[in-house]
């Protein structure tokens, strides 16, 4: 699978390019795709993903189901060498934008939930079809989905398989924003530049105060959220923002 990637303005651009096959994830691409996860994860240069299909039609339909195979080596041992194919490698406190260009259906979904912001286009249908294919949503939408929308609307998704249109998706609060097409990526950009241009630091503290407090009971996730509050207290960027504020200046920060 291609998977195009490219920096712009602190900004992560990750293309999956297969459009003929409706940017299906191939074994190629997986292994492309966990290498630019990383590159996004450490190079500091890079504050905000954004994570796209090319082409009109789809986002991503999940697995390529006609390269798949069941490898020769049993599961047990494949997975305590290395772990989960796609969302262990998406997981990091940099803020990841689902920028959903059409179908996302099965592992693509899966991708989606697993990124902080979505948005869709006019055009994008969802669904978790696995059941109709003999699999099961098992990176994490059995999971994610009946935490991201209403719980009577996610099962039925999960057990039917049927899909959702761009209207139900934005009605039930599994995207934020729906674009035309032609506007998506221009939507995506502007909301990728604005939290670069945030402290970075601070952005990442937001997301793992949500992310991680969302697994927690509420007063332990109130603290928690303190203690990241505290972490931050004594930044360079604090600082600067404060100082910037007082100045009335537009803010440099550098992630310190
Ligand atoms: C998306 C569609 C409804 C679009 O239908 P349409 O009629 O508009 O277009 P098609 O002619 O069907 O598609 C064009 C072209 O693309 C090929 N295509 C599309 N999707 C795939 C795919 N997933 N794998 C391989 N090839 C794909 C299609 O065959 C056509 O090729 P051509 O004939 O021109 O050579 C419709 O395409 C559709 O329903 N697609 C399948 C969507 C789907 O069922 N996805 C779920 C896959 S299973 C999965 O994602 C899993 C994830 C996972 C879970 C746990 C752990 C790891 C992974 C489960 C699993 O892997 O078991």
């Amino acid at each position: 699978m291609g998977v195009d990637f490219r920096t712009e303005n602190n900004v992560g651009y990750i293309t999956l390019n297969r459009p003929d096959a409706m940017n299906a994830l191939d074994p190629e691409g997986l292994v492309r795709l966990a290498e630019i996860w990383g590159e996004v994860k450490t190079n500091p240069d890079i504050r905000v993903a954004v994570l796209t299909g090319a082409g009109e039609k789809a986002f991503c339909t999940g697995t390529d189901m006609k390269k798949s195979k069941v490898p020769d080596e049993c599961m047990a041992a494949l997975y305590y060498r290395e772990g989960q194919p796609i969302i262990p490698h998406m997981k990091m406190w940099k803020p990841i934008i689902a920028c959903i260009n059409g179908y996302a259906i099965g592992g693509g979904l899966e991708m989606a939930l697993a990124c902080d912001l979505r948005i869709c286009s006019t055009t994008a249908k969802f669904g978790l079809t696995e059941t109709k294919v003999a699999s099961l949503a098992g990176l994490n939408g059995t999971q994610c989905l009946p935490r991201a929308i209403p719980q009577a609307v996610a099962m039925k998704m999960l057990l039917t398989g049927e899909m959702i249109d761009a209207a139900e998706a934005h009605r039930v609060g599994l995207v934020s924003d729906v674009a035309e097409p032609d506007q998506l990526l221009d939507l995506a950009r502007k909301y990728a530049e604005k939290i670069a241009g945030n402290a970075p630091l601070s952005v990442m503290a937001a997301k793992q105060a949500a992310v991680m407090g969302m697994d927690m009971p509420l007063s332990h996730a109130i603290d928690f959220s303190y203690l990241l509050w505290g972490i931050l207290r004594d930044t360079e960027d604090r600082k600067e923002g404060f100082t910037a504020f007082a100045e009335k200046r537009a803010p440099q920060y550098r992630g310190r």
